[in-house]
């Protein structure tokens, strides 16, 4: 149960269920009374400062309403902006309404130019968002641009879409809180797309509704339980066969620094042999990293190794055929950069693709993904679960959906949301890392889903490393997070071994 996402679907059956078991209001009361002390935990010293609450027509602003009357409750001076709609609001919410009048909340029609507030909440709009939001909002929610306390959004940031993370409409706003208060269940638009930017830190709140209510959901909040049971600590009687050998396949002429990077990635992250297997004549070896072996790709045996193709491997003719032969090869195979987009322009290399049994990992950033579907790269990001479970389909392969919030699909449908990583990775050459490290977790044997779910892991958590250490995110360099992933994953390793 632990790390499900739901969709907005999913949520109100969740809803419809609790609700039809418990009394009227308990569920929004509940909602009100967890946010009123996560808000107060978010208040700390500040707890003297007003805290602005925005109340939006439905029962998001309700939830805000019961948030604001327990916080006047506690002695806390809790001032709302209530922007009802056209409609009637739901029985709950005009209930919480009252309780708040008939408290010590305050009421207020406009926002004061320069509150010096200790917390905002946003309670304008959840689930229900079923459109762009209107001028009236607006104004309130581009108001919070100068906001420099906390803010808190109750269950989804008000103008963020809680299936796809995309904010809503072409001219779209969105909150960007620094919090988020998720309610009865965690949902995928909080965690990729626009959703890290504007949801924050995101808390989940169960609201006392057991498992007997929860539908089975078919995505999930990458954690490295997915893969922990394959951090076996090295056994000494081993020798470097043991590790698995992984051929790099790209560096057309001028490009011979991405196959680089992804073979580096590979061999610091534990491959027992690494090839690099050239198009075009390039470097003997890698001064850096000199145990890597560079061969000419034309004549390279692509059979029994893990392969790795894509990487600066251009479009060419050669390129081509030699992806047409890693396709028909039995070797797991990781599907990178140019030869994505080279079996987006071919139905016959897609073929090839969807007929292969051995473990296939495709790695698009969304522009490759966009190649592969036929669709540009904003329709991608619009929805980037379904582009993800599209693309697995299609080519019957894992797939890694790069970017904030890697989205990883399997032909199944099964999901996961890769939560770690940051902005310093979006810098030339990260890519390739993350190809390499696929493919060294392939060529020791993992499962295509365990190495796609773990290799995003890892390097996302490389990143984190580094810039923990202060290096990035602004500067990261790709050729850093080799080594970073070498940390990251002797330290799970370890911590296998000890039990946690
Ligand atoms: N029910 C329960 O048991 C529980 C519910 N909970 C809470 O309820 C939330 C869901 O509540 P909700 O369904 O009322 O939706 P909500 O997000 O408040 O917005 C809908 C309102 O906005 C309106 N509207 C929509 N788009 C608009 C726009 N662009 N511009 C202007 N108006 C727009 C729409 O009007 P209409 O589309 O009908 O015209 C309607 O009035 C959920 O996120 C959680 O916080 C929790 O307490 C747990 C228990
Ligand atoms: N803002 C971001 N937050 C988290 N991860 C990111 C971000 N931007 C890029 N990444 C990650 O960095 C890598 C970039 O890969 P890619 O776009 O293929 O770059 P390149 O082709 O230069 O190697 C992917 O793993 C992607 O998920
Ligand atoms: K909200």
């Amino acid at each position: 149960m632990d790390n499900h996402l739901y969709t907005v679907a999913q949520l109100r059956a969740i809803e419809a269920s609790a609700y039809a078991v418990l009394p009227p209001g308990t569920l929004m009361q509940r909602a009100g009374a967890a946010a009123a002390q996560f808000a107060m935990q978010l208040l700390g010293e500040r707890r003297d400062r007003p805290v602005l609450v925005l109340a939006g027509p439905g029962n998001n602003g309700g939830d805000a309403l019961e948030l604001a009357a327990n916080l006047a409750d506690a002695g806390i001076d809790a001032l709302v902006l209530h922007l009802p709609g056209q409609r009637d609001a739901s029985i709950e919410t005009a209930t919480a309404h009252e309780r708040a009048r008939d408290g010590t909340v305050g009421f207020i029609d406009m926002l004061p130019p320069d509150g010096d507030w200790g917390l905002v909440v946003d309670g304008l709009f959840g689930i229900g968002l079923t459109r762009p939001i209107g001028d009236e909002y607006r104004e309130a929610i581009a108001a919070l641009a100068d906001v420099r306390c906390p803010i808190l959004a109750l269950d989804v940031p008000s103008g963020l879409d809680a299936d796809t993370g995309a904010i809503i409409g072409p001219d779209g706003i969105a909150v960007r809180a620094t919090h988020t208060i998720t309610f009865l269940g965690d949902k995928p638009g909080l965690h990729t797309a626009d959703g890290r930017d504007h949801a924050g830190l995101v808390h989940v709140e169960m609201l006392g509704v057991g498992p007997e209510h929860l539908p089975q959901s078919q995505a999930r909040l990458g954690t490295d339980d997915v893969f922990a049971h394959r951090l076996a600590a090295r056994r000494h009687n081993t020798h470097k066969g043991s590790f698995g050998d992984v051929a790099i396949v790209g560096g057309a002429h001028g490009m011979a620094g991405a196959p680089v990077l992804a073979a580096r990635g590979a061999l610091l992250t534990g491959a027992g042999r690494v090839f690099v297997a050239m198009l075009d004549p390039g470097p003997g070896y890698d001064s850096m990293q000199p145990e890597l072996m560079f061969r000419a790709a034309d004549d390279f045996e692509l059979d029994k190794r893990t392969l790795v193709i894509g990487p600066g491997m251009g479009g060419s003719a050669s390129a081509m055929r030699l992806l047409a032969k890693a396709l028909d090869s039995d070797s797991p195979l990781v599907i990178d950069a140019d030869a994505i987009t080279l079996i987006g322009a071919s139905p016959d290399l897609l073929a090839r693709l969807a007929a292969r049994s051995a473990p296939t990992i495709l790695t698009p950033h969304p522009l490759e993904a966009a190649r592969l579907l036929g669709k540009d790269a904003g329709e991608v990001q619009a929805d980037r679960l379904q582009a993800a479970r599209d693309m697995a389909v299609r080519t019957n392969a894992t797939v890694i959906l790069k970017g904030s919030g890697s989205v990883i699909a399997q032909p199944n449908g099964e999901t996961v949301i890769n939560p770690t990583g940051n902005a310093g990775l979006a810098t030339a050459g990260s890519g390739d890392v993350l190809a390499g490290i696929c493919g060294t977790l392939l060529a020791q044997g993992w499962p295509a889903w365990e190495a796609a779910s773990g290799a995003t892991w890892i390097h996302g958590a490389a990143a984190d490393l580094l810039v923990a250490n202060g290096v990035g995110p602004i500067g990261l360099t790709a050729g850093e997070l080799p080594a970073a992933a070498r940390a990251v994953l002797n330290m799970l390793v370890l911590d296998a071994a000890d039990g946690n």
